[in-house]
């Protein structure tokens, strides 16, 4: 059995810890909030063992394995390192951090203390993710020259107020700007150049930003994210021969289609050719009747815990779906992008 501790009792760990006591050999043993009463309820609702206020009472029960880290961004590097100095395994929700230097010195903890570090792109771990690596790596659609991925939906700060607060790291782009981000990541890896845009909320955080990324061998991606209203949400990956549309919703994916060249009849004009659409269905499998939930899809979160289950009984200090080295990668381009869109956080030194 694997022991799990969560920190936060916020809305995407009660999804998580949903799927958790899905997940073969995951043992719910304890949870922290910055209050007492929180925890004692979180652990009464799900059934941990342990209730703790505040975060490093937790990280000091010796009986801790892992721990997934759900607080507001701004506070993951410091949640990440107080986790892996005392010896715990960290499944960090994203983004693992809010700038590069921070990102650097968790990984570089993690591989002081041999303890294994992710950043929970869960998206990458769902069979539809995997078969749509898999079919772009086999060549199925032959080289690949773009992919645009965009993520958006209509917020206000009464949703949740993190997602407008600066100080708490709050913005689109790293709320939901990290999925398309990390789907053109699988893709193409890191672009050698980008070029941002975005609309500044009156608190002083993007609610929208459009990104263009460009490479070396010629391929181009766009990224799109917004908090203004609902996005297309899809991922389109055009190689020289088809391309693979990943469906609504693309940072839980259950559904792509992959269309390539019959034959010589083939019109590319026509962008018609043989489409075959591929369906995994999530446990439960629609989304909106998936009970107690709060997000579309968390059912998914099983193929992320199984993958960190595999990762330590394999003692990987990262897992190679989603790893350390990717996950800087992208902090380093979103450096970028922040200081393009103006995007700056209390934190931020000139
Ligand atoms: N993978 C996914 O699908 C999703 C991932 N996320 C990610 O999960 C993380 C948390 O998001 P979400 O659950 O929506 O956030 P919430 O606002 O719902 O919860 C955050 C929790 O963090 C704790 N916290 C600690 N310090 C603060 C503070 N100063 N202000 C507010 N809360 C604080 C609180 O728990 P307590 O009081 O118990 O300590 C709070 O409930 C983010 O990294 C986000 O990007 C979010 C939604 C979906
Ligand atoms: O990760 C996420 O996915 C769903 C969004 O609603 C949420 O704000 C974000 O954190």
């Amino acid at each position: 059995m694997v022991r799990w501790g969560v920190l936060s009792t916020g809305s995407i760990v009660n999804d998580f810890v949903l799927a958790l006591k899905r997940t073969p050999d995951a043992e719910l043993y304890a949870v922290a909030s910055r209050t007492q009463a929180a925890a004692d309820e979180f652990a009464s609702k799900h059934g941990f063992q342990r209730a703790y206020e505040g975060y490093a009472a937790l990280v000091a029960d010796e009986q801790v394995e892992i721990v997934y880290i759900a607080t507001p961004h701004a506070f993951h590097c410091d949640n990440i390192l107080m986790c892996l100095e005392a010896g715990k395994h960290v499944l960090s929700e994203k983004p693992m951090a809010v700038n590069a230097q921070q990102t650097e010195a968790c990984i570089a903890k993690a591989k002081e203390k041999n303890l294994f570090l992710m950043e929970g792109m869960w998206t990458r771990f769902f069979p539809t993710t995997r078969a749509v690596r898999k079919a772009v790596t086999d060549g199925a659609i032959g080289k690949v020259i773009s992919v645009t991925a965009s993520l958006g939906f209509k917020s206000e700060p009464e949703f949740n107020e993190r997602l407008f607060l600066p100080e708490l790291a709050g913005g689109a782009l790293f709320d939901v700007g990290i999925y398309p981000a990390m789907w053109i990541s699988m893709v193409l890896g890191t672009p050698q150049k980008v070029t941002a845009q975005a609309v500044m909320t009156a608190s002083g955080v993007d609610s929208q930003t459009f990104a263009t990324f460009e490479y070396d061998n010629g391929a181009m991606a766009h990224m799109q994210c917004s908090f203004n209203g609902c996005l297309q949400n899809e991922i389109v990956i055009v190689g020289e021969t088809g391309f693979i549309k990943v469906s609504a919703p693309t940072q839980a994916p259950d559904t792509y289609s992959i269309t390539t060249r019959q034959d010589e009849k083939f019109d590319p004009l026509l962008q018609r050719g043989k489409t075959v659409t591929v369906t995994t269905p999530l446990d439960p499998p629609h989304y909106g009747e998936a009970p107690g939930y709060n997000f579309v899809g968390s059912q998914g979160f099983v193929y992320e815990a199984m993958a960190v289950h595999e990762a330590l009984k394999n003692k990987w200090i990262e897992h190679p779906e989603m790893p350390l080295a990717e996950t800087l990668a992208m902090a380093k381009i979103f450096d970028q992008v922040r200081a393009q869109i103006g995007l700056r956080y209390p934190w931020d030194k000139d």
